[in-house]
């Protein structure tokens, strides 16, 4: 299955800024790995902000048979933008700094395994969701890490020590939010520090905000978060040990459709990509709204 047997015309789409870094041997690997499979290749690499989602538009009107995203989260949502609601599958290979989606679907990190693996998968339907009308694949959330994607998007620096150093010294001075939030219509008074909605279980680089999270489950999973002390290593520990719902600081509620208003403007995200501040959060699951072609061999495959 996958694209060796039922696809011919592959496009890749190539963010040469995504991650630490572009590595030339990205592009060879792609047309070697193709030729290998007999599959008619075509790589673009984005030009701007948003030319990711015009490219796969075109793909699609251009009756490829899959569409592979070459980036981080950003790149794969605007990939993912374009093919929406069509039956043309997406493909990742995470070239990211986190890498939340391509780790909870279990595709590998190495270029090479993950070349590979895109021409020995199967298309499954995934969630999608929208926050006020942007499409979100992955984790979005209101608050402190909205803080942070709004601060980072600007920089330059990317990768785990860049995020940790900006995080530390912008933790102490964000103070937690109020915001009367409706899960499903039953009412959530929230006292907030971070209001994540996940769609996956993780940011990225194995931090779990939900860690019970499925993408194929038609449900969104809300965590919202007190702040907790710097002292407190343990809370820490438990998002990347992957059992975070334990921890008395966080509140978890799944549900299909979600109000947030907050008495006042507060930063957010959609899948890490800034989107400045609002006060009214209209937060929808599109069930079954995209196909990703997910690795036959990941060692996710049953809890994806
Ligand atoms: N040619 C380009 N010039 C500048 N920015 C671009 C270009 N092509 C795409 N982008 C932007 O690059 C941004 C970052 O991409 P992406 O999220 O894939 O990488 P990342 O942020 O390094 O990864 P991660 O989300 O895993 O941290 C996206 O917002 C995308 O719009």
């Amino acid at each position: 299955m996958g694209v060796e047997t039922r696809s011919k015309k592959v496009m890749f789409i190539v963010n040469k800024f995504a991650g630490t870094g572009y590595q030339p041997a990205v592009e060879g690997k792609m047309i070697e790995v193709s030729e290998r499979h007999d599959v008619e290749c075509t790589i673009e690499f984005t030009r701007s902000p948003g030319h990711a989602t015009e490219l796969a538009q075109a793909a699609v009107k251009e009756h490829f048979d899959a569409v592979v995203a070459v980036g981080g989260d950003g790149t794969i949502n605007e990939v993912a933008r374009g093919l929406v609601r069509s039956s043309v599958p997406m493909g990742i290979i995470p070239r990211g700094s986190g890498n939340g989606l391509s780790r909870h679907l279990g595709i590998p990190l190495k270029l090479h395994d993950a070349i590979n693996a895109v021409f020995r998968s199967s298309p499954v339907a995934v969630d999608t969701f929208t926050v006020n009308d942007k499409l979100s694949l992955n984790v979005s959330g209101i608050g402190f890490d909205g803080h942070i994607a709004n601060l980072f998007g600007g920089k330059t620096k990317r990768g785990l020590t860049g995020y940790t150093k900006l995080t530390i010294s912008e933790f102490l001075q964000f103070k937690e939010f109020d915001a009367s939030v409706l899960v499903d219509g039953n009412p959530v008074d929230a006292h907030a520090f971070i209001i994540a909605v996940a769609n996956s279980s993780q940011y990225g680089n194995n931090a779990r905000i939900a860690p019970a999270a499925s993408v194929c489950d038609g449900l969104l999973h809300l965590n919202i978060i007190r702040k907790v002390p710097m002292y407190r290593l343990d809370v820490v520990y438990a998002v990347f040990a992957g059992n975070i719902e334990r921890s008395s600081f966080c509140q978890i509620v799944a549900g299909q459709k979600i109000t947030i208003k907050t008495t006042k403007p507060i930063a957010y995200h959609v899948d890490g990509e800034p989107c400045g501040h609002h006060d009214n959060f209209q937060i929808t699951i599109n069930p079954s709204s995209l196909k990703v072609l997910v690795p036959d061999q990941s060692p996710r495959k049953h809890k994806i």
